[in-house]
Parts: C-alpha cells; structure tokens; sequence
C-alpha cells in the first residue's frame, strides 16, 4: 500500500506540513503516525470532495479554432469531463465530425442539455454571439459556464461562470519582464556608477588604486 507523508506533501506544495494536515482533516482523512497517508485513499477523499468521483457531461458551443481544439483536447476525459456534445450555428458544420463527435446545430441546444444531463457548458464562439449563447445554456438548464469568449457574461443567481483569458495571463507575464528589465537596468545603472566613483559597491576605497 503505497503511502506518503504531510511533510513529502508539503514540500512538494511549497506548504506548511502541519497546514496541511489541518486542511487533510476537512476530508476526513488522517494520517496514520510515522506512516503518512494511503495514496490511493487520499486520491479518492479529494476526488470526491472536488466532485471528480462522478462523470460530467460538457458541451462545449462554438466549435472553431479553439472549440475544435478543446475538443481535441484528451485530458478532460481522465479528470471526469466528458464532451457530451459539441454545438456549433454554422449549418455547413453539421453532421461533420470533430474528434470524433458529431456537430451538432444550435437548433438542437435545449434537446441536448436535456437529453444528457448537461449542466456545465464551454463557450467558444465570438464575443458577440456569447451573452446569447449563454442566456440559451442557462433558460435549457446549465448551472456553470467556461467562457472562453472576451467579454463578461451577465447571468442569474445560481449560475457559476469561470472565465479563461490567455491575453490577460500574457499580460501578468508582460509584467513581470518589464519589472526583470527594469532592475536589470537598475543593477547595470548601480554598477556603472561605483566603477566611475572608483568606489567599491559599500563605497569603501579598493585598496589598490588604479594607476
Ligand atoms: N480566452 C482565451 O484565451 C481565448 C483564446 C483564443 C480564442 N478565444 C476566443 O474564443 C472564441 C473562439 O475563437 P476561435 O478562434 O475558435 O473563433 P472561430 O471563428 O474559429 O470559431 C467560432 C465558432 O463559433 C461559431 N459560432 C458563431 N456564432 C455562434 C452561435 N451563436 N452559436 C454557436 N456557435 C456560434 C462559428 O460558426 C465558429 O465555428 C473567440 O471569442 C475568441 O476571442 C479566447
């Protein structure tokens, strides 16, 4: 039986080993002294506390460049998500397989969400086309949403909505290069003026003078 460590854990989280056995105890789960936790016991504590113990069916709307590549995508499926359908409003498209699945036109929305069982949907469609597309999801029964869309989605009380940005992530990352520069050029700017003063970094007099 395969176990682990709070301090194994917490070194691999960056955390505090006694944190995390604190927030461990949430689940239910102890560990036992000098053995740690069972790993595979663990696993399905926070499976089932995240709600991955039970399958999700998703559609995923709009089905372009980025619906046609989350579609693609093979890592939902081992994390519980299952692509129920994809939906798109182009009628060239339907009938036309994407990863394997059917594309089905948005005429059919409302019969899929209720045919499967769906309450989370992706939204990949223009910006434009979004604020409808969820509003249909929410009247057919879709309690959370991923939009992938550039603009905020207004939605009633009860209806989660998480939203991807990679421009805003490029941003964050944009940021921080400026900052590397700008003390780069500090350091440069620091080293530059204690060679002209002959001075040492502390402003301490080398003890051998240049000639
Ligand atoms: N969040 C991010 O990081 C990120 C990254 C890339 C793209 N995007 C956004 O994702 C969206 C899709 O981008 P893309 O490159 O795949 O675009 P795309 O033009 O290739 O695809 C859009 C698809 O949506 C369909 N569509 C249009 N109106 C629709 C409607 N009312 N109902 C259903 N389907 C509809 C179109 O037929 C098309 O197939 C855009 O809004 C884009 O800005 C976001």
């Amino acid at each position: 039986m395969p176990t682990v460590s709070s301090e194994e854990l917490a070194a691999a989280a960056g955390v505090n080993s006694a944190k995390l056995r604190k927030d461990f105890s949430y689940l239910g789960s102890y560990g036992t002294r000098g053995v740690g936790y069972d790993v595979e016991y663990l696993v399905y504590q926070i499976s089932r506390e995240l709600g991955l113990t039970q399958d999700w069916p998703v559609v995923i709307v709009g089905i372009g460049n980025l619906g046609a590549a989350l579609a693609n995508y093979g890592g939902f499926a081992s994390r519980g998500f299952r692509v129920a359908a994809l939906i798109d409003a182009d009628p060239a498209m339907a009938g036309k397989p994407v990863a394997g699945i059917p594309v089905q036109h948005t005429d059919e929305l409302e019969k899929i969400i209720d045919d499967n069982g769906v309450s989370i949907g992706v939204i990949a469609t223009p910006a434009g086309a979004a604020q409808q597309v969820c509003e249909r999801l929410v009247a057919a029964g879709v309690t959370s949403i991923l939009n992938f869309a550039p603009t905020v989605l207004s939605v009633p009380d009860g209806v989660d909505v998480r939203k991807v940005d990679l421009s805003i992530e490029l941003q964050i990352l944009a940021f921080h290069e400026q900052r590397k520069a700008g003390e780069e050029a500090e350091a440069q700017a620091v080293a530059e003026a204690t060679k002209d003063s002959g001075k040492g970094p502390d402003g301490d007099v080398p003890a051998v003078m240049p000639a």
